[in-house]
C-alpha cells in the first residue's frame, strides 16, 4: 500500500463534478508529479487527500490513515497555493508558531526554524516582517513552513510560480535533498518542465479524471521520430521505405519519419545508405511532457465536446 492512497475518491458541488473515480497509490520516497489544466480538479483532490475537504464518495488515506483523521496531518507538511501568512510577525516567528503546530518543543521550534530558514536561503531575513517579504521570499517561507515539522509527506502546490530561475533550482535541489532523505513528496505544478526534471511518477488529471498515469520514463518512452538531412533519396527508395516505415514529409533534404521503436534507427539508416543516400545529419525527437500533457487534454475535448 502507497504512503498517499486515492480510492475512487469523487467530488461533487451542486452539478459540477470536480474529481471523478480517482485512483492513486504514491509509494514512501518518491517525488509524484500532479499535472492537469486549469480547473482540472486538481487542488480539490489536494485537499481532500488531506482531509481539508470531504470525498463525496471514495476514500483517500496517508500514512495508513484515512484523511479524515486528523492524526494523518501529523505526518504532512503543506504549502497551499495561494497562501496569506500573517505580515505582523517574522518570518522566524512565524516558522516557530508552525513548528510548534507541529508538535515541537520551544527549543526545537526554534532550532529547526532557523534550520529551515537556511535551507531556503532566507538565513538573513528570519528576523524582516513577513509584510516586507518580496513575493518569492513569502513562496520560500511557505516552503520553509511546509518543511519545518519534518513531515513524512509533503504536498507542495505550485511551489515556484513566484521565483526566479535561482529560486526554481534551488527549490529542485531541495525538493531532490528530502527524496534522497526518504521524505514523499507530491507536487503539484504547470511548470512540466521541472516536473520532468524531478519527478519520478506523475499522473494527468481532466475534467476530474485521471487520463494518464506512470512512471515518467514509461510515459516519455512513447513513439518518437526522426529528422535526417540527407542527399540521393530516389523515388524508388522512397516507394520502398514507404512500405516499411511511417514517412512523415520529404521536403527537399529534409526526411522526417516516425518510429514506434529506437531498433527502427539503425534499420532506417542501414537502407538509406545502402540505396545510395548520402546522410549529413540524424536528430532524434524524444516526446516531450508538454506535447503527452497537450495530446492528453485535447484528446480530451475533442471527446468531450
Ligand atoms: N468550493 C467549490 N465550490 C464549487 N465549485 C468548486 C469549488 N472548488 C472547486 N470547484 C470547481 O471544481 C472544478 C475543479 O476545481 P479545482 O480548483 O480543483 O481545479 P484545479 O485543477 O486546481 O485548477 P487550477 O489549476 O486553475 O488551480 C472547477 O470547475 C471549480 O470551479
Amino acid at each position: 500500500m502507497g504512503i498517499i492512497e486515492a480510492r475512487n475518491l469523487t467530488k461533487v458541488y451542486g452539478r459540477q463534478v470536480a474529481c471523478r473515480e480517482i485512483c492513486l497509490s504514491v509509494e514512501e520516497g518518491q517525488i509524484f508529479g500532479l499535472l492537469g489544466p486549469n480547473g482540472a480538479g486538481k487542488s480539490t483532490l489536494v485537499k481532500m487527500l488531506l482531509g481539508l475537504v470531504h470525498p463525496t464518495s471514495g476514500e483517500a488515506r496517508v500514512a495508513g490513515r484515512s484523511s479524515l483523521d486528523p492524526r494523518s496531518r501529523r505526518e504532512v507538511g503543506f504549502l497551499p497555493e495561494n497562501f496569506r501568512f500573517h505580515g505582523w510577525l517574522k518570518g522566524q516567528e512565524l516558522l516557530i508558531f508552525h513548528a510548534r503546530l507541529a508538535g515541537l518543543g520551544v527549543e526545537d521550534a526554534w532550532r529547526r526554524a532557523d534550520e529551515v530558514l537556511e535551507l531556503v536561503g532566507l538565513a538573513g531575513d528570519g528576523r524582516k516582517l513577513v509584510a516586507n517579504y518580496s513575493k518569492g521570499m513569502q513562496q520560500r517561507l511557505g516552503l520553509a513552513a511546509a518543511l519545518v515539522g519534518d513531515p513524512r509527506v509533503v504536498f507542495l502546490d505550485e511551489p515556484t510560480s513566484a521565483l526566479d530561475p535561482l529560486g526554481r533550482r534551488r527549490v529542485r535541489e531541495i525538493l531532490l535533498m528530502l527524496k534522497r532523505a526518504g521524505k514523499t513528496i507530491f507536487l503539484n505544478s504547470h511548470l512540466l518542465s521541472e516536473v520532468e526534471q524531478v519527478c519520478d511518477r506523475v499522473a494527468i488529471i481532466n475534467r476530474g479524471a485521471v487520463v494518464a498515469e506512470g512512471r515518467l520514463t514509461d510515459l516519455l518512452a512513447g513513439p518518437r521520430e526522426v529528422s535526417v538531412t540527407l542527399t540521393g533519396l530516389e523515388r524508388e527508395l522512397l516507394e520502398e521505405l514507404q512500405q516499411r516505415f511511417s514517412i512523415l514529409e520529404l521536403k527537399g533534404d529534409h526526411l522526417r519519419v516516425a518510429v514506434g521503436d529506437r531498433e527502427e534507427i539503425p534499420t532506417l539508416v542501414a537502407r538509406l545508405v545502402a540505396g545510395g543516400c548520402r546522410i549529413y545529419e540524424l536528430t532524434p525527437h524524444h516526446n516531450s511532457l508538454e506535447e503527452i500533457f497537450v495530446n492528453l487534454v485535447r484528446e480530451g475535448e475533442q471527446t468531450c465536446g
